[in-house]
């Protein structure tokens, strides 16, 4: 299979050079020290915000894409997210059955007031519209950041069931090392602008080498 989602010496701000391809597929975990520049990074990856050097989808460059394309096919899941309706229909065109009740609803969670949830049912229910769009590319920032246990392990059980079934790349941001254990391929350490892979970051192993280019 080839490569879905590449970066060539890409940059935003706090983080520069970065050299990666993720296979469709693929899960990677991202942690890092808090202001270490996860949000930010997801958010360039979405092209939300300025970034340096190149992105390619399926070999189609970010910017020959128009900007909302690109967000539809990468789509980022913020830790807050934005609702513009009253309530929780109108910001969904079509969403199957099975993931609302696999994230613990029922289908009158639709007709709830958004200024009602809880911050917990913002989160999953921003997962879901997420997912609605069907993106070829998750980024997720700390997407059980608000959840309690049970919930939790909704939100990381219907993940891995859409892993096996549409092979999405993914981008999981959590400080939440078992969780990124658990549900990801490969770790990495974002801290002082550079990623490193946790095994050489827990080492002690940065030093001042390049960082591996990771294929994943
Ligand atoms: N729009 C902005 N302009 C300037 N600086 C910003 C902006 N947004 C965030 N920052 C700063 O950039 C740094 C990285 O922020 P970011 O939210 O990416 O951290 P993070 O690694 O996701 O942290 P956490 O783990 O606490 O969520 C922080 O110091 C933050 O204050």
């Amino acid at each position: 299979m080839g490569t879905v989602f590449k970066l060539v010496d890409f940059g935003c701000r706090g983080v520069e050079g970065l050299n990666m391809e993720l296979a469709a597929g693929r899960c990677l975990g991202l942690t890092g020290p808090s202001g270490s520049g996860k949000s930010l990074l997801l958010r360039a990856l979405a092209d939300l915000d300025p970034y340096e050097g190149r992105m390619f989808l399926d070999g189609v460059e970010a910017v020959r894409m128009p900007a909302p394309q690109w967000r539809r096919k990468v789509a980022l899941l913020p830790a807050e997210s934005a609702w513009w309706h009253d309530t929780v229909a109108p910001h969904f065109d079509a969403l199957p059955a099975s993931w609302l009740e696999g994230l613990g609803f029922d289908a009158r969670a639709m007709e709830w007031q958004i200024s009602h949830l809880s911050s917990g049912e913002r989160q999953r229910l921003g997962l879901l519209r997420m997912l609605a769009q069907r993106p070829a590319v998750m980024l997720l920032d700390e997407p059980t950041a608000n959840l309690d246990p049970k919930n939790t392990a909704r939100v990381e059980s219907l993940l891995e069931g859409l892993r096996r079934e549409t092979d999405p790349v993914m981008i999981w941001v959590s400080h939440d090392l078992d969780q990124l254990r658990r549900c990801c391929d490969d770790i990495m350490v974002l801290a002082h602008g550079r990623l490193t892979a946790l095994d050489e970051a827990a080492a002690g192993d940065g030093g001042d080498r390049a960082p591996e280019v990771p294929r994943l």
